[in-house]
């Protein structure tokens, strides 16, 4: 995959530690935890674009490039490409910075769709920036 060793691209959104819980007994973090800090990443940026409650509402090509191990440290990037009426359409990156090193590598990216929605949980128009 082209631009695996950066430049990163997008905001950092969110940083955390992957740790054993997360981890099978081979030591390789479950790609559904991987899913679960970029669902949250696109969920932060989403809410902030729209100055409110955003729901997930699809996950589009989701590509796991590299395993994360345990010990990393995961950075994930966003990046605002669409805003429709009520969605948002962000490019989500997550990299890897290897465990007490310098390397980083992209491990895992897809486009994540999210929704603006209102008290009762219906669309909602996004605001004006
Ligand atoms: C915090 C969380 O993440 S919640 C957990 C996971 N997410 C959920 O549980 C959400 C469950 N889904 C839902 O409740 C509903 O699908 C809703 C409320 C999000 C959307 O309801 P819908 O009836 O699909 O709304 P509607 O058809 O008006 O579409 C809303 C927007 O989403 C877009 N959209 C809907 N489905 C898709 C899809 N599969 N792919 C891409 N965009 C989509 C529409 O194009 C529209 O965008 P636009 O207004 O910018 O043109």
């Amino acid at each position: 995959m082209p631009g695996n060793n950066g430049p990163q691209t997008g905001e950092l959104t969110l940083r955390t530690f992957a740790m054993p819980s997360d981890a099978n007994a081979a030591g390789d973090i479950f790609g559904g935890w991987v899913m679960s800090q970029m669902d949250m990443a696109a969920g932060m940026r989403a809410a902030e674009r729209a100055r409110g409650r955003v729901a997930t509402v699809a996950v589009k090509e989701m590509a796991f490039a590299k395993p994360v191990k345990v010990g990393d440290t995961l950075c994930v990037y966003t990046e605002v490409v669409k805003v429709g009426r009520t969605s948002i359409t962000l490019k989500v990156d997550a990299w890897a910075r290897r465990y007490l090193t310098d390397i980083i590598e992209k491990v895992t990216y897809a486009d994540f769709v999210m929704v603006a929605l209102d008290g009762e949980g219906r669309p909602t128009p996004i605001p004006e920036e």
